[in-house]
């Protein structure tokens, strides 16, 4: 029996607990510090065991996942290592930056425990327990970090692990994880925050931009919806590669300003021709993940019930809402109801029904 300790099951910690739960060889632990939590844990059967003790939570255990905030993860490692742990255990985080948690853990003495940073490249603009997933880091790359010194079975032995989460494992240097992070994704949820935060002023003095912004807004501003203290500390934790992304950030701002300043619109398909073939050659969005769920946006009158009568309609016709989400209600204005669904048939299947008495958009 392999046992697995998480701490923090919320969106990662709940997605990996769901990942493991029920296999017959493993027992999943959960810890929260909050009663409240593990009373939940075990109400909604993401773990099999949770606690709020800590020696309780890591007795035994073969490998422990901290997936807690950024910026708790280095006093979690040195409560850990405080602890009696099973000889051979494998200690590793989910954290999305890798630089100083590594380099922490190599800084501590550990007897016959060895610290892997891993960071699975998957995640959504939601958050707890309530929105994780086992299919979440489905064909996601996961990357391991393991210091100079970890031994390669090690790395191997925790590989090994994960293969229940479907995603796929490669070693990058902490470091350099950071600077490609830091570019790929901390960078653009600064950006869509700004660009957010830009209009809203813009917003307050016409509310007519919150009522025209259509798809290419909504796209580019999904990840500004994500979890703040999470993202306070990601940031905060990555600085010294922000600051210089940023830098380099408005030199391509500037580009943009001086092609404009010379109305030099063929500079300007230029740059939407090297984005383009740059982005064509992406990798595609990965089916499995939540980020990959498929939406259709259904406005909804402002009256009682229309919830209810949405859900009954779509379970009628035996189609799988996988989550829903009212984006916007007022008074003076229709809402807007986002519904996902885990594949683009029963996202097709969903429109046909609801278009018969809704306005639906994809
Ligand atoms: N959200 C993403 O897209 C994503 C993707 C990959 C990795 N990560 C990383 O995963 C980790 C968890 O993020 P998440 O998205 O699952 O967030 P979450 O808010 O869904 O879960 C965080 C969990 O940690 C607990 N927690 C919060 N503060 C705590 C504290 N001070 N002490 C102990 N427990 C505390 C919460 O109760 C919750 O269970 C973070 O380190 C984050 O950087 C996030
Ligand atoms: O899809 C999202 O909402 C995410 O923000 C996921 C995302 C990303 O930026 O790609 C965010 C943070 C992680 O550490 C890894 C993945």
């Amino acid at each position: 029996m392999t046992k697995i300790t998480i701490f923090g099951v919320g969106l990662i910690g709940g997605s990996l607990a769901l990942c493991y739960k029920g296999k017959p060889d493993f027992t999943v632990v959960g810890h929260s510090p909050n009663p409240k939590s593990v009373e939940k844990l075990l109400q909604r059967e993401v773990v099999d065991i949770a606690t709020t003790s800590m020696a309780e939570a890591v007795d035994g255990a073969d490998f422990i996942f901290l997936c807690v905030p950024v910026g708790n993860l280095e006093t979690y490692i040195e409560q850990l290592v405080k602890l009696p742990l099973k000889p051979g255990c494998i200690i590793t985080d989910v954290g999305s930056t890798k630089a100083s948690v590594t380099e922490r853990a190599a800084s501590l003495a550990m007897e016959g425990v060895h610290f892997i940073g891993g960071h699975p490249m998957a995640g959504s603009d939601r958050h707890g327990v309530e929105a994780a997933s086992s299919y979440l880091f489905e064909n996601a790359f996961y990357v391991l970090t393991p210091a100079a010194g970890t031994p390669q079975a090690e790395v191997d032995r925790l590989a090994a692990l994960l293969k229940p989460t479907k995603a796929q494992i490669v070693q990058v240097d902490a470091r350099e994880h950071d600077d490609i992070v830091g570019a790929i994704s901390h960078l653009p949820h600064i950006i869509a925050v700004a660009l957010v935060n830009q209009v809203r002023k813009y917003n307050d003095a016409n509310p007519l931009y919150q009522n025209l912004a259509a798809g290419g807004f909504r796209d580019i501003t999904r990840i500004a919806s994500s979890e703040p203290t999470i993202w306070r500390d990601i940031l905060v934790n990555n600085r010294e590669v922000l600051l210089r992304l940023i830098k380099d950030w408005n030199r391509e701002v500037s580009l943009f300003i001086d092609l404009l300043e010379r109305s030099d619109g063929e500079g300007i398909a230029q740059q939407f021709r090297t984005a383009g073939d740059f982005r064509s050659q992406l990798p595609e969005r990965r089916k499995g993940m939540i980020t990959s769920l498929y939406d259709i946006y259904v406005d909804i009158p402002d009256h009682p019930g229309i919830i209810g009568q949405i859900t009954t309609t779509l379970g009628n016709e035996k189609i799988n809402l996988s989550n829903i989400q009212i984006i916007e209600s007022r008074e003076d204005v229709p809402g807007i109801l986002r519904l996902s669904f885990r594949n683009q048939e029963d996202a097709d299947r969903a429109v046909q029904v609801l278009k018969r008495d809704y306005a639906v958009h994809v």
